[in-house]
């Protein structure tokens, strides 16, 4: 008997197996990740082995079409998968999204997740969230657990692909994060870097002043940990919050 958590993203799926029952924070028994362009190959090679889960919760951004693909992957399985819609209410979180099914899945669900993650730390404070993927997302929750809002912007990948696009002198390779970068390689990494943490710095003091407290900052996503030396506020890296946050909805769901 067991759950799988899939987290589907616009560059990977990644998938966790936790037994019947996990809380959020467990340690997962098996996990990976896949490129979206190899999915149609999970149930041959990633999920090959796998034992038949009991139940499946997903997060997906990557559109109708990946998650019939995904699902394709699970027909020798006797179950149906559910996918996670953000809601007005879930697992004690309110959404403060104008329209909160138009809220990113994956950032509702890092938000309970972070919240799980905070209570189990026996921190009940307001909570910054901050996701490093194919793009980067830096969301407010809180200390009592309303989702305020948050900002999206390109992550590295984009943003130096739209500075090579748009311009013919910064095709370079990848440089250092400087102080005061003095060549294009470092100053283009630098400014992809500092763009990010700037961000996270500037939501990090607005949630300080509205609850009048420092939140805890998570980090998470594929490039989390290139980016989370360069912040200079204290942070965690937390590589399942996603995970954790979907073991949360699903418990809350029965
Ligand atoms: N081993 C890795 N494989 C893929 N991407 C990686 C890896 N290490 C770091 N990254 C970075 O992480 C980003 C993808 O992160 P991920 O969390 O999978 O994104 P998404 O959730 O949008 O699919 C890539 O843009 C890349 O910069
Ligand atoms: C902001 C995102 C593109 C992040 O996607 P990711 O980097 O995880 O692939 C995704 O959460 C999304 O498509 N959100 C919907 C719009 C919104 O949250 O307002
Ligand atoms: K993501």
């Amino acid at each position: 008997m067991s759950f799988l958590a899939i987290d589907i993203g616009n560059t990977r799926l990644k998938w966790a197996v936790y037994p019947h029952g996990a809380e959020p924070g467990s340690q997962p028994l098996q996990h990976g990740a896949v490129f979206l362009e190899n999915i149609d190959r999970l149930a041959d090679e990633d999920w090959q082995g796998l034992a038949p889960p009991e139940r499946v919760l997903g997060s997906n951004v990557a559109g109708d079409a990946v998650r019939r693909r995904v699902e394709e992957q699970m027909e020798h399985w006797d179950l149906t998968p559910r996918w996670v819609v953000p809601s007005p209410e879930a697992a004690g979180v309110r959404n403060g999204y104008d329209h909160p099914t138009r809220l990113g899945a994956d950032r509702w669900v890092a938000v309970i997740g972070a919240r799980a993650h905070a209570r189990k730390r026996g921190f009940d404070g307001p909570v910054l969230i901050v996701m490093v993927g194919t793009a980067v997302t830096v969301d407010a929750l809180s200390a009592d657990a309303q989702f305020l809002g948050g900002l999206i912007l390109p992550g590295h990948g984009i943003m130096l692909r739209a500075l090579e696009g748009g311009t013919s002198g910064l095709r370079v390779p990848t440089g250092e994060v400087r102080d005061f970068p003095t060549n294009t390689s470092d100053a283009l990494t630098t400014g992809g870097t500092f763009a990010i943490t700037g961000a996270i710095e500037r939501m990090h003091r607005l949630l300080t002043q509205r609850e009048g407290r420092s939140p805890m900052l998570l980090m998470t996503g594929g490039a989390g940990w290139k980016v989370a030396p360069a912040v200079d506020v204290p942070h965690e890296l937390v590589e399942g919050l996603i995970f954790d946050g979907l073991l949360a909805v699903d418990a809350a769901r029965g």
